[in-house]
């Protein structure tokens, strides 16, 4: 079963739309969600959760049509944002009021969360640090039994040791197969150690969505010097050139063998960057 189905969904606002966006994450996988500041990754989030109005397409979460289930769906799921609540109230205060909406709340849980975390419950919202704030939002998805985490940049703020630890609970969370995870970032490096999935969209399209594994063998990098890039030029996606030659990316398929130009796999933020510098360059 998929997790999450999204078919042709649109949003327009003035001078920026979602262009029929359709992607799927398969239950008990990780999806990464990535793309340029601007790129449509949190209105795609807001415009499938019904946080703002979509102008057309077809959501189903965890086999549910979201325009017909909404209500049971949002209980079924934990959404995370970097936008924050209510700064003047106290944590256990936030916890209080939230925990109503949700028959399975578990407490046990939830404190296991906020002591892992170190949050202290007595604490006003505006007195927690960006990350803190994070974990604390994470702590309540968690602890209603969320069968699909929606996280928009849930690791910004972190630092590097509380960011490790997130994805190693991520991977814990999805080992049995009940639990899905789409997860927006700019830290493709996380997305290297633990996205199953990469949904790649820029500017309101999806260039992208399959496994990590065939999005990277789907392209290549590639190093040559400028008299040799007529070779290929043609069919690259893109390519940037500096004092030592030509660098860009290419689709495996384009590939010629040439004893003077050189291959390698690329990372996530190499097919970002090469499709980027392909829109500047058209
Ligand atoms: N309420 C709004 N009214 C008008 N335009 C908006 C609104 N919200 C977002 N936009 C525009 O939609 C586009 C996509 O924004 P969005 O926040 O979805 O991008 P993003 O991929 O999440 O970016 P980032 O990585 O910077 O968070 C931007 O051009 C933004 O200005």
């Amino acid at each position: 079963m998929n997790a999450l189905e999204i078919k042709s969904l649109n949003k327009s606002y003035e001078g920026f739309s979602l262009k029929d966006v359709s992607f799927e994450i398969p239950q008990g996988y990780i999806m990464g969600f990535v793309g340029e500041n601007g790129a449509g990754k949190t209105t795609t989030i807001k415009a499938m959760l019904n946080i703002i109005s979509k102008n057309g397409g077809n959501v189903k979460i965890l086999g549910k049509d979201m325009d017909l289930e909404e209500l049971d769906i949002k209980r079924e799921i934990g959404y995370v944002s970097g936008e924050y609540f209510y700064p003047k109230k106290k944590i256990s205060e936030i916890t209080k009021v939230y925990k109503r909406f949700f028959d399975n709340w578990d407490e046990t849980i939830y404190n296991k969360f906020l002591n892992d975390f170190n949050l202290n419950e007595n604490k006003r919202i505006d007195e927690l640090s960006k990350g803190m704030k994070m974990k604390f939002a994470l702590s309540l998805a968690l602890s209603h039994h969320a069968k699909l985490l929606i996280l928009d940049e849930p690791t910004s703020g972190m630092d590097p040791v509380a960011r490790d630890n997130l994805l190693e609970l991520f991977q814990e969370l999805v080992e049995d197969g009940e639990i899905s995870i789409l997860y927006s970032t700019h830290i493709t490096s996380d997305l290297d150690k633990c996205a199953d999935y990469i949904t790649f969209i820029q500017e309101g399209r999806i260039i992208e969505s399959c496994s990590k594994e065939d999005l990277l063998k789907k392209y290549q990098l590639f190093n040559t010097s400028r008299d040799y890039l007529y070779k290929i030029k043609e069919n690259v996606i893109s390519y940037k050139e500096n004092a030592f030659g030509v660098n860009g990316l290419i689709r495996k398929e384009d590939i010629i063998n040439n004893p003077n130009i050189e291959y390698a796999r690329p990372k996530i933020d190499d097919v970002i960057i090469y499709f980027s510098e392909k829109r500047g360059n058209e």
